[in-house]
């Protein structure tokens, strides 16, 4: 355990030294202790020997100025270990976190990084400080009484390791039965924040269709949480009496045993004396440990849960990535690609090619891989076979760096911080000067919404940018990719009925994406606007390509292009002769 935790904090010194202070108290007041039974020994007789106990009297003296001393040391350490502890350990998940594929994020994903960032981490720091100390006490103390012990009477120190051995196992049973236990309940609980998120998140459509009190799914889980609950606490009873019987047990055998030495001349008054000391002193931190098991145990499983989310493997780094992209071509090779858990493939051998400087729409009934593609492209995922190349590089052999400068995603959902316009837009490109903000913004057709905004670029634009429409936040995401002049933009074209001036607003931000000469645009387009102005289309099915061509010479194929768009033109028709109405 002591390894774990050392391994597991980059810098574990402050977690070293403050057990080290620990068990330096714990074997003191081990030998404190051993120094009654001479000074007992003097003093209680007859005849007081003053002058063999006053070494031993100055010897404690001086343990007890020590022993103090390491107490106000080691207390302000304690202190500010955990919150140090706590953060160190939370900016290595960060980090590592933000070095796994993007496709890794999902719900479930989400909230178990969110518990162990927070109450893991949280937890483990605290644990790590408190019980740290009452544990390294709990077991050094007891071995330093038993070695007092036999220089006083052997048959007692015997008597103590049996003790110790009995709760040994019994601890060990307890110990296993609270692990399974608290694992069973962090299930239960990850469980609930995830169905926690996803209320937040389905909040409009649980409202909608009057679920106020949540989906039966998530009250499954609240009810499999409290039964979860229970069960392990009943079951985690028994083996506790069980410990606490053992050591009480052990309190009536030293008692007799001390009784028994003292009837039968074996010790005298005094060394029984403080033969019953040693054995409350040893009996006590015993009886503790039931109560710091608990807490070790959660501390292992919140240790093994940190473990296993910083084990989690991230894309393979290339060994010799290459530094840079001539142009920003993209060419998907026989691209076959399965989802981790999916039972057929999202792509079964796509070969396709974007070309720089043109702008291609993806389209295809829902499902047939448009999402799958992009995703791939950003290296969301790693192929199954096939490849995917950019600027003729195998995205696998890219540095990751420059991939994730080439390319920026604008994706249906925009999120923007609770932040300024401003802010929001630097992310893209920090130093930026004022002409590049204002030509990004009037590129994606986003000055016309700042200028109508109370405090133009200054305007909050609330948690996950509430304040803007879904139509404007894909226009800040596209001012963002203009910006950092990324070669590739990825976009997946808002699927909601938009109204006519921001739908109108945000194909022209698209087809100005695809101004630039050297950018590469693919956009999963769900409006005629957009395909018209594509250079090239691509239709997709069940994860194979269907058709590529320009739209006019797929219109003219006849094939499932053109009876797209015949729907497309209709669906506008009615929508006209709806508002005419
Ligand atoms: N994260 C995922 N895990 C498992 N399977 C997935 C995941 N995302 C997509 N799929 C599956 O992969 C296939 C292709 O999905 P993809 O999202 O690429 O289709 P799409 O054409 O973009 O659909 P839509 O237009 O509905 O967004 C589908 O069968 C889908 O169920």
């Amino acid at each position: 355990m002591i390894r774990r935790l050392y391994r597991l904090w980059p810098q574990p010194r402050l977690l070293a030294r403050l057990w080290l202070l620990t068990a330096l108290q714990a074997v003191l007041q081990g030998a404190l202790l051993g120094m009654l039974v001479p000074i007992l020994d003097a003093i209680v007789a007859p005849e007081p020997d003053f002058a063999t106990a006053t070494p031993w009297l100055v010897a404690g003296a001086v343990a007890v100025a020590l022993y103090a001393v390491l107490s106000v040391v080691s207390s302000p350490v304690g202190f500010a270990a955990a919150g140090v502890l706590a953060a160190q350990l939370r900016r290595r998940l960060m980090r590592h976190v933000s070095t796994l594929p993007l496709g890794w994020f999902t719900a479930d994903n989400k909230a178990r990084f969110a518990r162990v960032v927070t109450a893991d981490v949280g937890n483990a720091a605290h644990l790590a400080v408190t019980i740290g100390g009452p544990a390294i006490t709990s077991t050094l103390l007891p071995a330093t009484i038993v070695a007092v012990t036999f220089a006083v009477d052997w048959r007692m120190a015997v008597l103590f390791c049996v003790i110790a051995a009995v709760a040994y196992w019994a601890l060990q049973r307890a110990a296993r039965i609270s692990a399974i236990a608290e694992i069973e309940l962090e299930i239960a609980a990850t469980a609930v924040a995830g169905r926690a998120i996803e209320l937040g998140q389905a909040q409009p459509v649980l409202r909608a269709a009057g679920q106020v009190d949540g989906t039966p799914r998530m009250r499954a889980t609240l009810e499999n949480h409290r039964e979860t609950y229970r069960e392990g606490m009943r079951r985690a009873r028994r083996p506790f009496f069980v410990y606490t019987a053992v050591v009480m047990a052990g309190f009536v055998a030293v008692l007799s045993l001390a009784a028994w030495l003292l009837l039968n001349g074996h010790v005298s008054v005094a060394a029984a004396v403080a033969l019953l000391v040693l054995g409350a002193r040893f009996l006590q931190p015993l009886g503790n440990l039931i109560d710091l098991i608990g807490a070790l145990r959660a501390l292992t499983n919140q240790i093994t849960r940190i473990e296993d989310l910083l084990a989690t493997p991230t894309l393979p780094a290339p060994v010799d990535p290459v530094p840079a992209i001539a142009a920003a071509d993209i060419e998907l090779r026989d691209v076959v690609f399965t989802y981790p858990g999916g039972d057929s493939p999202a792509l079964a051998g796509v070969s396709l090619r974007f070309r720089a400087g043109t702008t291609t729409a993806l389209v295809g009934p829902s499902g047939s891989g448009k999402t799958t593609v992009t995703r791939l492209v950003a290296r969301f995922f790693d192929v199954d076979a096939g490849q995917v190349r950019v600027g003729g590089v195998d995205v696998r052999d890219l540095d990751p760096a420059v991939l994730l400068d080439e390319i920026a995603i604008v994706f249906q959902d925009v999120y923007l911080f609770d932040d300024t316009i401003e802010n929001n837009l630097r992310l893209a490109c920090p130093d930026a000067d004022w002409a590049e903000m204002e030509a990004a913004a009037a590129a994606a057709r986003l000055d016309e919404v700042i200028a109508r905004l109370p405090n133009g670029w200054n305007t909050c634009v609330g948690e996950a940018g509430a304040q803007l429409s879904g139509g404007e936040r894909q226009r800040v995401a596209i001012a963002r990719a203009i910006l950092k002049k990324a070669r590739i933009v990825l976009v997946d074209e808002a699927s909601s009925a938009l109204d006519p001036e921001n739908e109108a607003a945000v194909t022209q931000a698209i087809a100005n994406l695809g101004n630039a000469p050297d950018r590469t645009v693919v956009v999963i387009a769900h409006r005629p606007a957009t395909l018209a102005a594509a250079d090239y289309v691509v239709s997709l099915n069940r994860g194979r390509v269907d058709e590529i061509g320009t739209p006019s010479e797929l219109l003219a194929t006849g094939g499932a292009f053109a009876r797209l768009s015949r729907q497309y033109e209709r669906a506008r028709h009615w929508r006209i002769a709806g508002a005419g109405r």
